[in-house]
């Protein structure tokens, strides 16, 4: 089954992060994932804008740029011109959701909606027509290298099932946190069609035995 594989580069050494997304995208990544915290809608600070646009520099890949920050929508404007190919918000960072996806889709990147382990999934049903892809949280957001929450499989599945039966199969689904090896091939028979992994796919041998590990025969 076809998944693409998105390593995230909150695993990386960030002394050398040009060099870091250089070497994934020779090891076979599909979308180099970058994470934005902001300290306040997550208990962590990461990157901003300059660091993007910096990496934009090193790779040809789609960068697939996840704010987890209050009010994206202050900011999409600044991480579409710093190069990122697809942008998603958190459903509970925006007050008026619709507004901000109809932001990044006119900024003319790609729009996602990420939820939360525990945002259902019912909160989709009148903005299925505006993204291009929904991102399931597998871990509560905020730090890399946390175990996988088992339920994310249902929630792939149902909302896989509502996006099919509304007419919308060619909106993806992309799942972030904890992604191993061994629960990567029940998320994709579920319906994922983008894995998210930092920890797994920096910790394998090589990158591309992380990268290749993901991928269901
Ligand atoms: O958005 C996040 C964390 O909030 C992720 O993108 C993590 O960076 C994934 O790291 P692992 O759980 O795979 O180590
Ligand atoms: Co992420």
């Amino acid at each position: 089954m076809f998944v693409q594989v998105a390593p995230s580069i909150l695993s990386a050494n960030f002394a050398a992060l040009g060099r870091a997304v250089e070497e994934l995208t020779t090891a076979g990544a599909d979308i180099i994932h970058v994470d934005v915290m902001d300290g306040r809608f997550v208990p962590n600070l990461t990157i901003g804008p300059p660091v993007i646009a910096a990496i934009r520099e090193h790779t040809n890949l789609p960068l697939d740029v996840h704010l987890m920050i209050e009010e994206p929508s202050r900011y999409i404007s600044d991480y579409r011109k710093a190069g990122a190919d697809m942008i998603t918000v958190h459903m509970e960072a925006c007050t008026h959701l619709h507004r901000t996806i109809t932001m990044i889709r006119d900024s003319g990147a790609e729009a996602g909606v990420a939820l939360n382990p525990a945002t259902s999934e019912e909160t989709l049903k009148y903005i299925y027509e505006e993204i291009d892809l929904v991102l399931v949280m597998s871990v509560n957001p905020g730090f890399g290298g946390q175990s996988f929450i088992s339920s994310s499989v249902r929630k792939v599945a149902n909302i896989r099932k509502l996006l099919n039966d509304s007419g919308y199969r060619s909106v993806r689904i992309e799942v972030d946190g904890g992604v191993t090896a061994s629960n990567a091939p029940n998320l994709v028979t579920a319906g994922a069609g983008i894995l998210v992994a930092g920890s797994s796919i920096f910790s394998a041998p090589t990158l591309n035995e992380g990268i290749r590990s993901l991928r269901i025969k």
